[in-house]
């Protein structure tokens, strides 16, 4: 299967309507370009900042969701695949980081809210998004129009065995919306997408806000969008600005790789192995 996906790394601003019209005119852009497969970033509806996210949660049970109809909408419309970034979620007075996937007749496909929250105790930079955000608790990897693909919300592309079983329930490829920032973003995005890539020998594609220089934010965006080949080989990426990332995805080259260089058959499960306690959603 070969297919175009696009990364949409939009600028986000304060005003909610703004970033769900904004949001669908990317979209829309992107769809138009023959994309199939339509990636946006994590907390792309409002501003990634803990002290407002409360304000911007919403019930996606309930379908009372405005950015996630947006996005049922939009991929009905051009009958393409999204995985809808992130959003706040509010449930049963809890806060989750959560990423929606939604197919070609509209309907939500997958619903998977991050797993490893972001704790970071830096000189001078600390971050606790377990403060605001409770846990989500199971792995997610969907069937989809444009293959089988594993979703990851931004910490999570850090823990491998997380990328590991997706790749054990055969993901061809592994979504991580995200919003590094300046600290651990430079060093570290690019070089981890590349390595889950080249681990599970499958396609990673990643997708960050742009970075707002001039908006006093307590959370600057690295950016750097991209789609990585399972050789770790970047297909396509960006810089910090906003962009629409586009690349051509084609599963055939997972087989031609695993079929080069069969990790799967080295592995010394004599060994070691990974334990899957998860229920297999
Ligand atoms: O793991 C990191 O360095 C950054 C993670 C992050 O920015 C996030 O999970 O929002």
């Amino acid at each position: 299967m070969q297919f175009k996906i696009a990364l949409c790394q939009m600028l986000v601003s304060p005003i909610k309507e703004n970033n769900i019209s904004h949001a669908r005119s990317l979209i829309r852009g992107a769809a138009e370009k023959g994309s199939k497969l339509v990636v946006l970033p994590e907390m792309w509806c409002c501003p990634y900042s803990m002290k407002t996210l409360r304000d911007h949660a919403e019930d996606i049970e309930a379908k009372s969701s405005p950015s996630i109809s947006m996005l049922s909408e939009a991929a009905a419309y051009h009958k393409i695949t999204i995985v809808g970034g992130s959003i706040p979620e509010k449930s049963g007075g809890k806060l989750f980081n959560t990423c929606c996937v939604l197919g070609p007749d509209g309907e939500i496909k997958a619903k998977h809210r991050k797993l490893h929250l972001f704790d970071m105790d830096l000189p001078g930079e600390s971050f606790r998004e377990s403060d605001t955000f409770a846990y989500g608790d199971g792995p997610t990897i969907v069937d989809t129009e444009v293959g089988k693909i594993g979703i990851g919300i931004c910490h999570d592309i850090r823990f491998p065995e997380l990328s590991i079983l997706y790749r054990l329930r055969g993901a061809h490829l592994i979504c991580f919306p995200g919003a590094f920032n300046m600290s651990t973003g430079e060093l570290l995005w690019e070089l981890m997408q590349r390595s889950r890539a080249v681990d599970n020998q499958l396609f990673v594609a990643a997708c960050s806000p742009a970075r707002d220089p001039d908006v006093n934010s307590d959370y600057m965006i690295w950016g750097h969008s991209s789609l990585v080949g399972p050789f770790g080989e970047i297909i396509a990426t960006t810089g910090h600005e906003e962009d629409v990332v586009i690349g051509e995805i084609d599963y055939s080259i997972l087989q031609t790789r695993r079929e080069n260089l069969p990790l799967e058959k080295q592995k010394r499960g004599d060994i070691y192995q990974l334990i899957d306690h998860s229920s297999g959603k």
